[in-house]
Order: structure tokens, then C-alpha cells, then sequence
């Protein structure tokens, strides 16, 4: 069997006013594609901040494995049109934040690397704000890479996609799974991109949670605004 990257054992969490989680107990095997599934507000992303260490559980704990290293895409956010950055430019923004104001050789070649990956290099001087949506998202994912994660947590990156740009993307992030053996989890809404591109889901819901293979999902027993039929949002 293979190694666990993750596991979460026993976990409660709640804000103050309202509890999200309670004795929520999965494991995440390296290499493997999860979705993680629920109605709004059920705690999906407040999940994901637990397992980036930005909040601390109120019961329970999360193991990771020591080779551990996450990296996340967040959800795809309109860009203003005259946002000024060059798609090259906006993948290495985070390597700014050191001691010298330019890129050394290595970073160069490591933003053309993460480019060429996401399949960006070729319209890399293109502004970001007038990128297509998809163009966009990759580019967030492109700047995740940079960090050279073997955990992805993308959220709900795909939500104001279209069909076919939905499909391009997680077509690129089954390929650096294969390539890269990365771990991914995978927050959405939607059913049809869960099925089709995961291999297992966790479903958070107020009573509980249900983890599960995605080939023995049943829509019709899914929260009623999951259903495949209705988009997202
Ligand atoms: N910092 C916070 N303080 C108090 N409540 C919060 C905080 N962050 C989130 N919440 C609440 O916790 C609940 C879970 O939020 P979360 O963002 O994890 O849900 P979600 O499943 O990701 O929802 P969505 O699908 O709408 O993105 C919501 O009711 C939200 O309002």
C-alpha cells in the first residue's frame, strides 16, 4: 500500500459561533487525486486552511508526512483588464520577496520550465489581464509549481470556467500527476469534473462525511445543490 501523505485523525473544528467538523478522520495516499466535496459553507476551504497549518484544530490532529510539501491554487478571481503584469512576470512574483530586487539564472530558467508545463511559454509576455480565463488559472498554477509541491490543493479552481477550459485544466493537473506523482486534492462543486478526473471523494456535509471511490458516487444521494445538472453557482 502506499504511503500516507496525509492523515487526519479525530478532527473537530468549529468558529465560534457554528462547529464544521466533528471526529473527521481520513488518509490521503501519496500520489492519489481526491475531491473534496460539500453544499456551501459546510467547511471545505476552512478544511484546507487546517491542512495548510493557517488554523489549528480544536480536537484531533493532522499528520503529514515529513516529505510534505503543499502547494495551492486558489480560486480563479477576475483579473482587472489593465492589470499590467505579464504572465511571466505574475508566475514569478513570489520570488521577488527575497534579499535582491531581480532573478538570479535559476529562477528564470524555473519560471520558463513552469511555464512550458502549464503550456503558457509561448503567450508568456502576453498581460495577464487580458488572459482567458483558463490562461489565467494556469498561471496560478504555474506559480504554485514554482514552489515544487508534491501535495496540490486546488480550490474550486475550475468554478467560473467553461466546459472546455474546465476540461483543459484538469487534464494538465492529471498530467503532473502522472509526471510528477503529485497528491491533489481537489475542492469543487462539481460532480461531473469530480467523477471524471479523481479517483475518490471526501463529501463534507453538516451531519458528517462520507469518503468514498468516485466509480461508487451516487448523484442522487448528493446535497441537492451538487447535482450535476445545476452549475455551479
Ligand atoms: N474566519 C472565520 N470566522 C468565522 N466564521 C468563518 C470564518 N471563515 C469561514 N467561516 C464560516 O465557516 C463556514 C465554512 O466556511 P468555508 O469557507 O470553509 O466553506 P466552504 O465549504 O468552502 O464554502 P463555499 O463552497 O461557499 O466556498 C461558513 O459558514 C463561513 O461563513
Amino acid at each position: 500500500m502506499t504511503e500516507p501523505i496525509l492523515t487526519v485523525e479525530h478532527l473537530s473544528f468549529g468558529f465560534r459561533d457554528r462547529a464544521l467538523y466533528h471526529d473527521l478522520s481520513f488518509t490521503l495516499a501519496a500520489g492519489s487525486v481526491t475531491s473534496l466535496i460539500g453544499a456551501n459553507g459546510v467547511g471545505k476551504t476552512t478544511l484546507t486552511k487546517l491542512i495548510m497549518g493557517q488554523l489549528t484544530p480544536t480536537a484531533g490532529r493532522i499528520i503529514k508526512a515529513p516529505t510534505l510539501r503543499l502547494g495551492y491554487v486558489p480560486q480563479f478571481r477576475n483579473i482587472d483588464p489593465e492589470y499590467p503584469l505579464s504572465l511571466r512576470s505574475f508566475v514569478g512574483l513570489n520570488q521577488m520577496q527575497r534579499h535582491v530586487p531581480w532573478h538570479s539564472k535559476a529562477e528564470k530558467q524555473a519560471v520558463t520550465a513552469a511555464l512550458r508545463e502549464t503550456g503558457l511559454l509561448e503567450r508568456q509576455n502576453q498581460p495577464l489581464g487580458m488572459a482567458s480565463g483558463g490562461e489565467k488559472q494556469k498561471a496560478y498554477l504555474a506559480q504554485a509549481l514554482l514552489t515544487h509541491p508534491n501535495f496540490l490543493i486546488l480550490d474550486e479552481a475550475t468554478a467560473s470556467l467553461d466546459v472546455n477550459t474546465k476540461t483543459e485544466l484538469m487534464t494538465l493537473v492529471g498530467e503532473l500527476n502522472q509526471r510528477r506523482g503529485l497528491t491533489v486534492l481537489f475542492v469543487t462543486h462539481d460532480l461531473e469534473l469530480a467523477k471524471a478526473y479523481t479517483q475518490q471523494y471526501l463529501l463534507l456535509t453538516q451531519a458528517g462525511y462520507e469518503m468514498r471511490p468516485t466509480s461508487e458516487m451516487n448523484e442522487a444521494n448528493m446535497p441537492k445543490e451538487l447535482r450535476p445538472t445545476e452549475e455551479v453557482r
